[in-house]
């Protein structure tokens, strides 16, 4: 349903954009997620941000403007642990971006970004994608990294729906403390 602006115009509904953070446990995705959506949250690596594994899978919507279009991304955090592939590879259907993760300190989680991107492909999603070098500690690029995604997917205004106001979510997610 349209709403009604400022001016008692009718306002069109947000656009609904499915974007899903994807790569190995321990990573940073849901740190990344959480200082773009929340953003006086304390900064990833700090004493009061200790690791809990996400278990199953979490969203958060991010509402944003895009050529004075409302736009809500709707940000999908799968679980990195290899028990969740198959759950966390389930919810890359019909998504329009993706941010594939990897920790620059741990070559493996940068090796295993190879594997996503072939569940990506597998789901017939075209390389090419841009590279962002972010810090959920310091607070670098997130802001600018979902900037340009959001550009490029509505630019290219593939599958991108309505806003459709509910979304069921089944599997729930609890967070559970996980040694190094
Ligand atoms: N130094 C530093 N630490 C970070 C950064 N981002 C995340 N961390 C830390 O790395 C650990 C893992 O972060 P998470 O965001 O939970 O990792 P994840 O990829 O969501 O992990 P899973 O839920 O298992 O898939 C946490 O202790 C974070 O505080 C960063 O940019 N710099």
């Amino acid at each position: 349903m349209a709403g009604l602006g400022p001016g008692g115009a009718a306002e069109p509904r947000p656009l609904l954009v499915k974007i899903v953070m994807a790569g190995e446990s321990c990573v940073g995705k849901t740190s990344i997620v959480r200082r773009y959506t929340e953003p006086g949250s304390p900064p990833a690596g700090s004493p009061a941000t200790s690791y809990m594994a996400t278990i199953g899978i979490d969203f958060k919507v991010k509402p944003v403007m895009f050529h004075d279009r409302r736009v809500k991304l709707q940000i999908w955090d799968t679980a990195g642990q290899e028990r969740f592939h198959t759950l966390s590879t389930s919810y890359f259907r019909g998504a329009q971006g993706f941010v594939l993760v990897y920790d620059i300190t741990n070559l493996k989680s940068f090796q295993s970004v190879t594997m996503w991107m072939n569940d990506i492909y597998e789901l017939a999603w075209e390389f090419g994608m841009p590279f962002f070098e972010t810090s959920a500690k310091e607070n670098v690029n997130i802001e600018h990294a979902f900037s340009v995604l959001t550009k490029e997917i509505l630019e290219k205004k593939s599958g991108v729906l309505h806003d459709l106001d509910v979304v069921s979510l089944n599997e729930t997610k609890k967070r559970t403390c996980c040694a190094f």
